[in-house]
């Protein structure tokens, strides 16, 4: 689902954030990816979600190479790479529904179908009944998984996080994660940028390690 082929990165001021990375994510696989901040993590996942382009090598989704997509293409490609950030990022004077309902509404859903699926969406992070909820009328983790629901409601084939639990407590990040999980278990492929090392080890799923933008460990899929 995922390749990358000798891809680099480079940033005129920084020099290379990611230098020489080969991978490979199967289609339905969960994967950590670690590393000290600054380690190139976000770097690798902005590839993917093509907010950002290598300055050499290839990345592939689902056997298309991003370089040679033409551009008619990229929407198509942006909807099948959801992505979570750390902050939310949320809307914070629209109610849930409206904020989980805003990718579909870019994309021109017919509004009877935008309130079916942003209702799917919002059941399968238990916040159904928040619906009508301001975001800052949510604790933390309520909001994080709206954000996820955002993310879903295209029906990515690909999810893509970004610290998401960095702001939550154990207890809260482990609920997250094993949302993550059933995701995973509908052949979804996930790749998930995180420090938060014990619940990586707790759950024990293929995880990347990134070191100065080089790939120096990968447990190999389980
Ligand atoms: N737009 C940019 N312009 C210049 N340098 C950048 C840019 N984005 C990232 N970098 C640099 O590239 C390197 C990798 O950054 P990246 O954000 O990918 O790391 P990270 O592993 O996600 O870190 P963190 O865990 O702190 O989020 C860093 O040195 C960063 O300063």
């Amino acid at each position: 689902m995922i390749r990358f082929q000798n891809v680099y990165k480079r940033y005129p001021e920084r020099g290379d954030a990611l230098a020489g990375i080969d991978l490979e994510i199967q289609t339905g696989e969960m994967v950590f990816l670690t590393g000290h901040s600054g380690a190139g993590k976000s770097t690798l996942l902005r590839l993917i979600g093509l907010l950002e382009r290598p300055t050499r090598g290839h990345v592939l989704i689902n056997g298309r190479n991003l370089a040679t997509l033409p551009r008619h293409e990229i929407p198509y490609h942006r909807r099948q790479v959801g992505m979570i950030f750390q902050d939310h990022r949320l809307l914070p004077d629209r109610s849930v529904f409206d904020n989980v309902a805003l990718p579909l509404m870019v994309m021109g859903v017919h509004p009877k179908e935008i309130g079916r699926r942003v209702r799917a969406a919002l059941d399968q992070v238990g916040l159904l009944r928040r619906e009508h909820a301001l975001p800052l009328a949510l604790s933390g983790g309520e909001q994080q998984r709206v954000g996820i629901a955002r993310a879903l409601v295209g029906r990515p084939a690909v999810l893509l996080a970004d610290e998401p639990t960095g702001n939550l407590d154990p207890d809260l990040s482990r609920e997250i994660f094993h949302l993550f999980e059933r995701f995973k278990y509908v052949g979804m492929t996930l790749l998930i940028a995180t420090h938060d090392f014990d619940l990586v080890e707790e759950l024990g799923h293929r995880t990347l390690k990134l070191d100065e933008g080089r790939l120096v460990g990968d447990t190999g899929a389980w």
